[in-house]
């Protein structure tokens, strides 16, 4: 039982209601046993803590998920499951809404036994066995709280760690504060409860929460303009692959196909490099075994210089340095070594995939997998399809993302992808609001306040600043042979700041040379901390172009990051790279650190209303006529003079015919 019909908390509810049902349960005086299989979750996990004896089943998992919708467990959950087994270990199952396997649940005492058989079957067995034993010390709501002596600062620090994971969102902390409240009498603790739950219940952000479980599900069911689909492409199976290049992508990218269970070719073409990462490999991998406490065949992966090893696999993902003439070399190489019906996936983050495809002998079989660092970790996957990608080859790359445990979202190519390509106009303001006077810490400590993961600078220092110099470069915008601009500086006939492109020309290149838009402890250290140095660059630079700086607040910065990001989204809508904007949503969430209790930037655009937003594109334009990305998009225009309809509408008004592909 994986807990309530979410879509029924937009519906109007019916009964029998929750609470009274456990309670009657659990009052009863026949002895009630919970046979657990598969899952119980949120309310299910309610309902078993309301019985009087736990059996699970080895495989099940258990679990209070409610805070990732926005809610708390108010089905008694907050109340019976600190009396049960404590308030730290409930608190942390609360506030993360983690699962627990049936074995880390018998060690926290949340079941009383677990078993290989059919649960159903154990949980009779176990019934008839404890039939005359008296209920009254079986009843969780009748336990008096485990209350520590430090109870006061476990709560402290519980509260301290919902506001830091939450950032800004509200259902951790109402979890804590709920919890606090099963120090009091179980009736008491059940009100504290339930007012917690009717503040939650009608919030904007459980309704955001809600719509980002189901968009993370909706990206499954893809389309391509061609009318190829999830439900009409077959994926193949992969029974082994390899990984080119084992720079950081690559190295990650393979522990998550061990992970996986599926068999690896790890190729470098340096001996020294091949080491390297081969330690690394193998350390994370042994790390996760440790932490799983799972039985991992570490054999599954086999290092190799040779070529001849591909032969073997049915597809490639390559990880090779961000060089396209090189990416165009390798997958023409691999055309001749791989068997004619392996797959051959690129791991680009915005490389043309088409220009890749037409290196190869196979086009159909080519699309881009983009990862996002640390790819072990990072739950997104970009699914990059061509103009000639074949429906089974986009079926295959979205299958095997979702078997590597991602949230694959397919998308067209187009310069960046989606993430990106929306990602471009947010950072480039943020280095006209430097220009205009802010300080990196200023424009992140903005962004962070409203619960982005990370700060602009903050980001940019811990992706490499390298990164984007290397694509500013390739498209012309700087390099030894460019033309500078004039005042402000200005590239291809646009607003253009060279302030990044001149950092990086100091050899601050982020975390990895110890200092950027901040200063480190040394290389490869993480504490940002403002650096004098970048002030002072930032006011020289000011006063060689004659811009004299102004206070910038944090609406502005938010505005012009935010709005700048999100009319970027609508321009990908019109030109068909995805066919939903819950996918731009998905992507952000999971692959770039936006509050999820926001939505996402496509699904706040619409909660903080779609004539808001054009109104301050179009205020913001008028004040800079020349950055072309502050010029409202056709479509958010087109949505607002038809009265601004739901995002589920959004895509009803984009004409037929507008795909890129
Ligand atoms: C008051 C509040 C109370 C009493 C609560 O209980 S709140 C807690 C509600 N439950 C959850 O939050 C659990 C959510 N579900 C999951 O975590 C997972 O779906 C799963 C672990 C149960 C199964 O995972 P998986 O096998 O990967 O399958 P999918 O996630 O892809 O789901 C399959 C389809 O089922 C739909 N679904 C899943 N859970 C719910 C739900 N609780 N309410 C409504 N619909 C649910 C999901 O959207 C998929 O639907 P389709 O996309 O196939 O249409």
């Amino acid at each position: 039982m994986s807990g309530a019909d979410i879509r029924e908390f937009s519906r109007p509810m019916t009964g029998p209601a929750l609470v009274p049902l456990i309670d009657a349960i659990e009052a009863g005086e026949k002895p009630v046993v919970a046979a657990i299989e598969g899952m119980a979750l949120g309310g299910g996990l309610e309902l078993a803590l309301g019985c009087h004896y736990r059996i699970a089943h080895s495989k099940a998992q258990l679990g209070l998920p409610e805070v990732t919708l926005g809610l708390i467990p108010a089905a008694g959950g907050t109340q019976r499951l600190p009396r049960l087994i404590g308030f730290p270990a409930a608190l942390d199952m609360i506030i993360t809404g983690r699962r627990v396997s049936a074995g880390d649940a018998l060690k926290l005492g949340i079941v009383d036994q677990v078993t290989e058989r059919n649960a159903g079957e154990v949980a009779v067995a176990f019934a008839r066995s404890v039939v005359d034993c008296p209920l009254v010390s079986r009843r969780l709501s009748t336990w008096p709280p485990l209350c520590p002596a430090d109870l006061d600062n476990i709560l402290q620090m519980a509260l301290a760690r919902a506001w830091q994971r939450g950032r800004g969102a509200l259902a951790p902390v109402a979890c804590v504060q709920a919890v606090q409240a099963a120090r009091l009498p179980y009736s008491q603790g059940m009100q504290q409860e339930q007012k917690l739950m009717s503040m939650l219940f009608a919030s904007p952000q459980a309704r955001a929460l809600q719509y980002c479980f189901f968009s993370q599900r909706a990206v499954g069911k893809w389309s391509m303009p061609n009318g190829a689909c999830w439900d009409n492409s077959t994926a193949r199976p992969i029974r082994k692959a390899a990984v080119i290049g084992l720079g950081t992508m690559g190295r990650g990218i393979a522990v998550c196909l061990v992970l996986a269970g599926i068999p690896v070719i790890a190729m470098e073409t340096d001996e020294k490099q091949l080491e390297a990462a081969r330690r690394v490999v193998m350390a994370l991998l042994e790390k996760e075994v440790q932490k799983l406490a799972v039985g991992l065949h570490l054999g599954l992966i086999h290092f190799t210089l040779e070529q001849r090893y591909l032969r073997e696999v049915d597809l490639v993902i390559e990880a090779v340095f961000e060089d396209l003439a090189l990416k165009k070399q390798l997958f023409a190489e691999l055309s001749s070594v791989c068997h004619p019906d392996t797959l051959l996936c690129t791991n680009t983050s915005q490389l043309d995939v088409d220009q890749l495809a037409t290196a190869t002998s196979r086009p159909d079989l080519v699309v881009g997998m983009h990862f996002f660092a640390p790819a072990n970790k990072i739950k997104l996957l970009e699914v990059v399809f061509t103009s000639r990608s074949s429906p089974e080859a986009v079926a295959t790359a979205m299958q095997l993302g979702k078997w590597l445990g991602k949230v694959s979202v397919a998308v067209a190519n187009c310069p960046g992808f989606v993430g990106n390509r929306m990602l471009r106009p947010y950072v480039e303001q943020a280095g006209f609001l430097l220009e205009e006077g802010a300080t990196p810490e200023q424009v992140d400590s903005a962004l962070e306040h409203f619960g982005l993961a990370m700060g602009v600078f903050r980001m940019s220092d811990l992706s490499g600043l390298d990164v984007g110099w290397r694509v500013r470069k390739a498209a012309g915008l700087t390099g030894p042979g460019v033309p500078q601009g004039q005042l402000l500086q200005t590239q291809q006939g646009y607003r253009y700041s060279p302030l990044a492109d001149l950092i990086c020309q100091k050899g601050r290149l982020g975390q990895k040379t110890g200092c950027g838009w901040y200063l480190y402890e040394g290389p490869g250290g993480h504490m940002a901390r403002p650096d004098p140095w970048v002030h002072a660059f930032l006011e020289e630079y000011r006063r060689v172009h004659g811009l004299q700086p102004r206070s910038i607040g944090q609406q502005e910065v938010l505005e012009r990051c935010l709005f700048a990001l999100i009319n970027e989204g609508f321009r990908v809508l019109e030109d068909r790279i995805v066919m939903d904007p819950v996918a731009l949503d998905v992507i952000y969430v999971l692959g770039y650190g936006w509050p999820a209790h926001t939505g996402g930037p496509m699904y706040y655009a619409g909660e903080v209303g779609l004539p808001r937003v054009l109104g301050r594109l179009e205020y913001y334009q008028r004040v800079h006529p020349d950055i072309p990305h502050l010029r409202p998009s056709a479509l958010l225009r087109q949505l607002v003079a038809k009265g601004s309809p739901p995002i589920h509408k959004w895509m009803w008004h984009i004409e037929e015919g507008s795909s890129r592909l």
